[in-house]
């Protein structure tokens, strides 16, 4: 299960975004849509820890986000939770079979080689173990972030924009990997989007309200 409940959150300059109460059970496949405005990066990114909000609950599985200190916080992160982010962040000093085991480090799991061969592979980019990310296609690039967030066989994957810049084949090759990814890890996966195409792809939509 995956929730949030009476939550809030307050940007530095006091802009206040309020959440409408969201559950979602394990395993299902869920788009964020809503206008420019409404709140979908928040929500994202409240669900993945990256916020934490002024008020209310964000839960996932037994764990109330909001108990965790911080060092708790970026642990429990890193083991449950996958995130693709728009800008994918990928460090370019380390090739990319070391950005995979470089997420594990962080998520204090041993540093599987096999795993990250087994991943990449699943994803048709076992060649490009040791290219360096600013040597990738933008397709390829995408592929590598979504490979880094499924590495820890997280519980929850979640995206923000993974499709707004493709055309119609990119966009259902990365919803189907996406997808099955997801259903690999029997995690839920929550993709926030302009892009009403991704609901053609999906099992649920929450749509957010412009705001005002
Ligand atoms: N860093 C920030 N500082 C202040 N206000 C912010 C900040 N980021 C977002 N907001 C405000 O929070 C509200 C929700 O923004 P958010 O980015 O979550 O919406 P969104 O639906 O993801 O928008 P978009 O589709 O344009 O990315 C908006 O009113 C926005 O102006």
């Amino acid at each position: 299960m995956l929730g949030i409940q009476d939550v809030a959150y307050r940007y530095r300059d006091s802009t206040t975004v309020t959440l409408p109460d969201w559950h979602a059970q394990t395993g299902e496949h869920w788009a964020l849509l809503g206008p420019s405005g409404s709140g979908k990066s928040t929500l994202l990114n409240v669900l993945g820890g990256l916020l934490r909000p002024a008020s209310g609950q964000v839960t996932i599985g037994d764990q109330q986000l909001n108990t965790l200190d911080e060092r708790a916080l970026d642990r429990f992160r890193g083991r449950h939770i996958g995130i693709v982010f728009q800008t994918l962040h990928l460090v370019d000093a380390l090739n990319v079979r070391d950005n995979l085991l470089l997420a594990r480090y962080f998520a204090g799991l041993p540093q599987d080689r096999d795993q990250v061969a087994r991943v990449l592979d699943t994803l048709g980019i076992g060649d490009l173990a040791k290219q360096a990310p600013n040597r990738l296609s933008q397709g390829q690039a995408q592929r590598v972030a979504l490979a880094r967030a499924v590495i820890n066989e997280p519980s929850v994957i979640l995206a923000d924009e993974p499709t707004s810049a493709l055309d119609e084949a990119n966009c259902s090759q990365v919803m189907a990997l996406l997808g099955n990814q997801a259903r690999a890890c029997g995690a839920t996966l929550v993709v926030a989007t302009h892009d009403p195409r991704v609901r053609d792809y999906m099992d649920h939509t929450l749509e957010l309200e412009a705001a005002g």
